[in-house]
């Protein structure tokens, strides 16, 4: 059954990555019921298109847009950023969906994994959070996995390009341990601010981020079975929504949550060193400067809608896919919206 405890979201906004399937899918859905404004950040225009018309069908909310965002890439993180810096004024919550599990036949000089799972992420956060902060309270949720207790950061190590499935399996537990470190630190560094944020494991869920790597003659056998053992995608968003939207977890900012509940995780995702070390990692493998810190959101207020990026931008592969971004539908004036995520209280979450 769905959490509970959940708020009328009209006239907040919530970005929900890798949400044209699966579990983002489902979380982006109950987003849009509730009324909120819910850009779905996809790689594939296609696919993301596609949901957008499906989950405007479904829910009867026309606020429901596609915005393109590849997280492999730091020049597409950037240039999502720019375009919905330029076109959103506010940004109530943050859903850290996307993921993979595997590279598939991409051969890339790093750790794609990591990249996709925690880098464009963590990147995606430090230059959304202007707008995270003028919205706040406001949250960010970072879907990790309960894979994150076979995790270890060998820091010497962190890109290294991961060959076989062998080492895809490890680089997968490793990269959602960096999502419940990254939670814990981003928690740390929010602390007053009025942001939050929460690291969630959605459970053990049907969707097509293991069977999509299956080969093609072994997925009629394996999905049966997926049906009968797993989450329908529903089920799994459930948590993330919880982490979202419930009210009254804010002293758990930096948390990691599986059915709807805090839960304890192991020393190696409660050490505060190495979620500090991995901060300071992180933001060289996303191209941060030294002196690029979040600026205020006054700074980073947009120039035009659909302006790719700064033309100072130190990133040489810097954006091409901004003006592809359509401006806002809204009929209001979000300019003046002021309300505020979490209305009800609901403090037994329980039942999950
Ligand atoms: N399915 C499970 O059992 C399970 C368990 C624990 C955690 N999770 C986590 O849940 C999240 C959602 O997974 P899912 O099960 O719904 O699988 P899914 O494959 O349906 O969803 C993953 C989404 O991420 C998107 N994506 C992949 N690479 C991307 C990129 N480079 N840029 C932008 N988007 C990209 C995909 O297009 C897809 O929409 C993932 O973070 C996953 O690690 C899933």
């Amino acid at each position: 059954p769905p959490c509970r405890g959940l708020a009328s979201l009209r006239g907040r906004t919530a970005v929900v990555t890798g949400a044209n399937s699966g579990i983002g899918k489902m979380t982006a859905l109950e987003l849009a019921r509730r009324g909120a404004r819910v850009v779905l950040a996809c790689r594939s225009r296609e696919r993301g298109e596609a949901a957008a018309f499906d989950l405007r069908q479904e829910s009867g909310n026309n606020e429901v847009i596609f915005m393109a965002l590849d997280l492999a890439s730091l020049a597409s993180v950037r240039a999502f950023a720019t375009a919905f810096l330029s076109s959103e004024p506010r940004l109530d919550i943050l859903i850290h969906n996307a993921g993979i599990s595997s590279c598939g036949r991409t051969r890339e000089p790093f750790n794609l994994l990591l990249r996709v799972n925690h880098i464009g992420p963590f990147l995606l956060t430090h230059l959304l959070l202007p707008r995270l902060k003028t919205s706040a309270p406001s949250r960010v949720v970072v879907v990790s996995s309960a894979a994150h207790r076979r995790g270890r950061l060998d820091f010497t190590r962190l890109d290294h390009p991961v060959v076989g499935w062998q080492q895809e399996l490890r680089a997968y537990a490793n990269s959602k341990l960096a999502n419940v470190l990254f939670a814990r630190e981003l928690a740390t560094q929010l602390e007053g601010t009025g942001v939050t944020c929460y690291a969630a494991h959605p459970g053990p869920v049907n969707s097509e981020l293991f069977l999509r790597h299956v080969p093609g003659w072994l997925r009629p056998l394996l999905r049966p079975l997926a049906w009968l053992v797993l989450r329908a995608p529903r089920g799994g968003a459930q948590t993330p929504l919880y982490c979202a939207l419930q009210e009254g977890i804010e002293p758990l900012s930096g948390r990691y949550f599986a059915n709807c509940h805090v839960e304890e995780v192991p020393p190696a995702a409660r050490d505060d060193r190495a979620a500090h070390r991995l901060w300071e990692a992180s933001r060289k493998l996303a191209g941060l400067g030294p002196g690029e810190d979040a600026e205020s959101d006054e700074d980073s207020q947009p120039e035009d809608p659909g302006t790719p990026s700064s033309p100072s931008s130190p990133h040489p592969e810097e954006p091409t896919v901004s003006e592809l971004y359509p401006s806002p539908q809204s009929s209001t004036d979000r300019s003046t919206v002021t309300c505020r995520i979490p209305v009800k209280a609901e403090l037994e979450p329980q039942a999950c």
